[in-house]
């Protein structure tokens, strides 16, 4: 699903109006109706409800919500904030409406106006919506700050009042912060970058059927993956398959106290359907693995605790393993940074011709030898979470700026990467980034990262290119920590849960 800025979007409005065709004032009441319908799927007919209303469309959206809300018998009262002379024409239609039908329209122009707000009530925020052009200031500025106060329960249709849609708000911008926000058909930049958590609560997107020939064509390098995408990039399997048809994947993972991480990461890598799978791990970890993970061939390194080659030794009576032999290369988990092991990667890396999936303590390496950049096989895919991530790169002043130092990074690398968190980012070789939408804070414990490595190289040494691989494998691995949190919370989460509710259809 593609994420489109500010004047896509009143593009978008226009062009629905004008291709549906539809009045605009009949493309409110849509987008009111399929509010009201969430609403009252989620809050009882008798619960109190105070609507703030702006003076543009969003305020001309909270007038018809409250018409509708009132048609479904809600108690409800309405206050609209009087910041501006000016309404705009759909505001003053629904406006006019309104007032036939309730006794008393309450009007903000003063702090004294602002009503008190109970704990057990409900406040819609439409005082401001995608057409914010400045921080908000005045009476406006004290009523945001009211409601956030305000114990109640707070609903934001289509943004948050205060909140920019597509582009940077200050630290000192006064911005309601709701625990819903309903936006209109398209999900926004906004909702997904990390710094806005506070005014974005959960957010769900209300399907109001603007015209989709748009949306098709507009220009965008922003998307946000939706179940039915993910599902699609799922390959069908043959019934005459063997374990050759999936990939032989090879992982380089582990080291002294930390043999755990190369165990997630290699059942994870199993659990994601690889044919066969060898892991190399310090010799301490020899015995762990091949017990724990029987499935896997383990090749054991010839150093005792840490990796330092590829080729293990001769007096353990391993035959050498050639790196092109493997399909897909996953290297980094719980690997520690010996300067060995550094060597490793040197030696290592230039000899690859295939797409690698490159994590955690390789990362850290690579950010300390910025010029082993340059043998990342092209469409790499690495995962660094942001402290990772800035190590590879430098700090950044917001979300924004962090997006294009992700883009710039990808492109110029020619690689896929993952940066790890709430909606995690995906920026491809292109400069397009995916963001993806399952995912819960039960996921950030300790190996969760371990597992996405072992789904990312099993789907690469399955064939999947790389950019649906990590699209796909990001979405796996976040469904599957939602499907924990369904039935035993987020709070005590493991990655071996995780791992066990990996699910492939
Ligand atoms: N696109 C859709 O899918 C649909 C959207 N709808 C709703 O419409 C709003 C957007 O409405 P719009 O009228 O463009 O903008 P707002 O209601 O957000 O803002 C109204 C005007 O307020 C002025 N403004 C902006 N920031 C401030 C501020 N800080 N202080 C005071 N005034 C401010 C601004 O006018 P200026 O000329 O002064 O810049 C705004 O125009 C969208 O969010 C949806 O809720 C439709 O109802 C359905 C389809
Ligand atoms: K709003």
């Amino acid at each position: 699903m593609k994420i489109l800025n500010v004047d896509q979007i009143r593009s978008l409005d226009q062009s629905t109006i004008q291709h549906e065709p539809i009045a605009p004032i009949n493309l409110m009441e849509r987008a009111a109706h399929t509010f009201v319908e969430w609403f009252v799927d989620h809050f009882p007919d008798t619960i109190h409800t105070k609507i703030f209303c702006g003076l543009g469309n969003n305020g001309g959206d909270g007038m018809a919500i409250a018409r509708l809300l009132l048609e479904h018998q809600y108690p409800i009262e309405v206050y609209v904030v009087r910041y501006a002379p000016r309404e705009s024409d759909d505001f003053m239609h629904n406006h006019r409406r309104l007032k036939l039908l309730l006794d008393s329209i309450h009007y903000i122009e003063s702090t004294a106006d602002i009503p008190a707000i109970r704990h057990n009530e409900v406040v819609i925020d439409a005082i401001f919506g995608s057409g914010l052009s400045r921080p908000t200031e005045g009476i406006v500025k004290d009523t945001i700050q009211a409601i956030n106060r305000a114990p109640a329960t707070v609903v934001s249709v289509d943004i948050a009042s205060g909140l920019y849609t597509d582009q940077p708000n200050e630290p000192t911008d006064v911005i309601i912060e709701p625990d819903y926000t309903l936006t209109f058909q398209l999900p926004k930049l906004a909702l997904v970058l990390p710094k806005n958590g506070p005014y974005v609560g959960n957010w769900h997107i209300l399907d109001i059927r603007l015209h989709k020939r748009f949306i098709d064509q507009a220009p965008t390098s922003y998307y946000f993956t939706q179940p039915s995408e993910a599902r699609l990039l799922l390959r069908k399997r043959n019934r005459f398959s063997n374990k050759g048809t999936f990939g032989h994947a090879l992982l380089l993972a582990g080291s002294y106290g930390k043999i755990g991480a190369a165990v997630l990461s290699a059942k994870a890598c199993l659990r994601a359907g690889v044919g066969l799978l060898t892991v190399q791990v310090p010799q301490c970890g020899y015995t762990i693995l091949q017990t724990v993970v029987p499935e896997a061939m383990c090749s054991p390194d010839r150093h005792q605790n840490i990796l330092t080659g590829i080729a293990p030794s001769d007096q353990a009576g391993h035959e050498s393993l050639d790196p092109s032999d493997f399909s897909a290369i996953g290297i980094g988990p719980g690997i520690g940074k010996a300067p060995e092991t550094l060597a490793m990667l040197k030696g290592l890396l230039p000899s690859l011709k295939k797409p690698i999936v490159v994590d955690a303590d390789a990362l850290n390496l690579l950010a300390e030898n910025r010029e082993l950049l340059n043998h990342i096989p092209p469409s790499s895919i690495l995962t660094p979470h942001p402290k990772e991530f800035e190590r590879l790169t430098k700090k950044w002043s917001n979300d924004y700026q962090k997006l294009d130092l992700l883009r710039e990074f990808a492109k110029k690398n020619k690689i896929v990467v993952v940066l790890k968190g709430a909606f995690s980012a995906i920026a491809t070789p292109d400069g397009d980034i995916h963001f993806n939408s399952t995912g819960n804070p039960g996921l950030s414990t300790g190996g969760t990262g371990d597992v996405l490595t072992g789904v990312l190289t099993a789907l690469l040494a399955q064939g999947y290119d790389p950019v649906e691989a990590a699209v796909l494998g990001v979405y796996a691995h976040g469904l599957a920590g939602d499907q924990v949190a369904s039935q035993r919370g987020s709070i005590g989460m493991t990655a071996s849960d995780v791992i066990d509710a990996l699910r492939w259809e």
